[in-house]
């Protein structure tokens, strides 16, 4: 097994696609950098939700806007839906493991904020709740998504931003979202900011 040839070939797969997704992705970031920044300057803020290596990405996303990304500016309301044990557990073992995000966008949610979900093959059932609660209680909503963009692709309506990147192999699909996250951060600070 040649261990170096194997990690070139991600190194050169993921530079390609992002390559390739570039153009196409770069005006559904913009139109959910300007949803989020509306959203934030109205005093709202952003919940957002996802599964195992996307759970990690809702986190990352909410600790550089509460905390900071690359410049000093004031903290921006985040929350990421996949961290307190207490409420996971609590909704998954009385109720149902599909109910975890919903039930907190029903409970944190107000009209005007954003819901950022994150799924690559478009179809966890969790996520696709919480987007169902989140279109019931007015929030607006960034789909990041991968493949065809799965069921979710058919649920988003006019004014929810979808950026799906078309790619079948998870691990390259959440390599395009961590750069799309660190667009959003970008975009929104530049927004608010001003260019740098
Ligand atoms: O990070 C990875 C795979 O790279 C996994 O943890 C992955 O996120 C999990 O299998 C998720 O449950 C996949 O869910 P989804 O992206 O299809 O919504
Ligand atoms: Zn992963």
């Amino acid at each position: 097994m040649d261990l170096v040839s194997r990690i070139t070939d991600h190194f050169q797969a993921s530079a390609d696609l992002k390559f390739q997704t570039a153009d196409l992705l770069a005006q559904p970031i913009a139109q959910a950098i300007d949803l989020m920044v509306s959203a934030l300057t109205n005093g709202n803020k952003i919940l957002a939700c996802g599964n195992g290596g996307s759970a990690a990405d809702c986190q990352h996303f909410a600790a550089e806007l509460v905390g900071r990304f690359e410049r000093e500016r004031p903290e921006l309301p985040a929350l990421a839906l996949t961290t307190d044990s207490s409420i996971l557990t609590a909704i998954a073992n009385d109720y149902d493991y599909n109910a975890i995000f919903a039930k907190q966008v029903r409970g944190l949610g107000q009209p005007g904020d954003v819901l950022l979900a994150i799924s690559t093959s478009g179809n966890s059932a969790n996520v696709i709740a919480a987007i169902q609660a989140a279109q019931e209680r007015g929030l607006g909503i960034v789909a990041l998504t991968g493949k065809q963009g799965g069921k979710i692709a058919g649920l988003l309506q006019e004014a929810d931003v979808h950026i799906c990147v078309p790619h079948e192999r998870t691990a390259r699909i959440q390599e395009v979202h961590l750069l799309t996250i660190h667009c959003l951060c970008d975009g929104i600070d530049a927004c608010l900011l001003g260019d740098q």
